[in-house]
């Protein structure tokens, strides 16, 4: 579906998006459901395994803008590689719209879009290229594929470099290409690892409106973020993660609890650090 709409930093071209279901705020079959997932890494019992998800349990409402904070090594990555089908678990189940995604893979990846963290692109071919061969790849027509490109190209404010290897690509610039093959065969569901990181804020703002326009269209969104501030504007769902636990979920407003989300995070977390106090001899003369 292309867009005759003028492009606009706030409104960028709607994307291609499938018949807007009605938002189904909890009560229906969640956009993604996790049951007891477990990811252990190395050999269960060797007391070096590391236990990175630990018997998790989540629903992901569909129409909902859902966010997923941790600190760094809380598990974020793991958790989302099994629920994208992308990690075998070591246990537990995830389901997307109630497709199993590791025992009906093809139907559950045919709802989902993802964006992994540090994504491995084909990155001798060019931004176009990626982009062609995302919707090649689902079985999509070459018509519709090169229109729904060109408007990706369009919204990710990439068109100028469309004929780019994506190897001289900038970090940021690889992200949005990367989320442009993500949203090309119009999933009903976006799981996306730090979609802004390295992003500069004009592309940021961009992307947010291309998915709050997802989620206003019937799309759910999953993101992870360490950026508290962005999740308490951008979600209405957050869960909270911590040594591979689910420590709080809920809407927004739920987990923060009148408080902003960062303080909340920061005491359902265990409290900062000691600001570095154990550093005395850091010091410039
Ligand atoms: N392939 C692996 N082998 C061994 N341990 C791993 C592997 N991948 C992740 N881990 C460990 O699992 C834990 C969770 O890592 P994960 O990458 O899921 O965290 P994260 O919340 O995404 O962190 P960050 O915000 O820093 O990206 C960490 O302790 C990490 O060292």
């Amino acid at each position: 579906m292309s867009s005759p709409a003028p492009p606009s930093p706030d409104r960028p071209p709607p994307l291609p998006q499938q018949g807007p279901p009605p938002p189904d705020r909890p009560g229906g079959t969640p956009a993604l459901s996790v049951r007891g997932l477990v990811r252990v890494f190395g050999r269960p019992g060797d007391p070096s395994a590391k236990t990175a998800v630990d018997r998790v349990d989540l629903d992901v409402p569909r129409g909902s803008f859902f966010g997923l904070v941790g600190r760094n090594g809380a598990g974020k990555t793991t958790l989302l590689s099994m629920a994208t089908g992308l990690l075998r678990p070591t246990a537990g189940t995830v389901r997307v719209a109630g497709a199993d995604v590791w025992r009906e893979p093809r139907r559950a990846k045919q709802l989902m879009g993802v964006l992994p963290d540090g994504v491995h692109l084909f990155d001798r071919l060019t931004g176009r290229q990626l982009v062609t061969y995302s919707g090649l790849l689902r079985g999509m027509d070459r018509a519709t594929v090169a229109e729904r490109t060109e408007d990706l190209l369009r919204a990710m404010d990439l068109l100028g470099d469309a004929g780019t290897q994506v190897q001289d690509y900038s970090a940021g610039m690889t992200k949005k290409i990367a989320l442009a093959g993500a949203l090309i065969h119009a999933p009903s569901l976006l799981v996306l690892d730090e979609p802004f990181e390295s992003v500069d804020p004009v592309s940021a703002a961009n992307i947010r409106a291309i998915l709050h326009g997802f989620v206003d269209g019937g799309g759910t969104v999953v993101v992870s973020s360490h950026v508290m501030d962005l999740v308490q504007r951008m979600c209405d769902y957050v869960a909270v993660l911590d040594r591979g636990r689910v420590l709080a979920a809920g809407t927004v407003d739920e987990v923060r609890a009148g408080a902003s989300l960062e303080d909340r995070f920061v005491d359902l977390v265990g409290g900062r650090a000691d600001g570095g106090e154990g550093l005395s001899w850091l010091r410039p003369e």
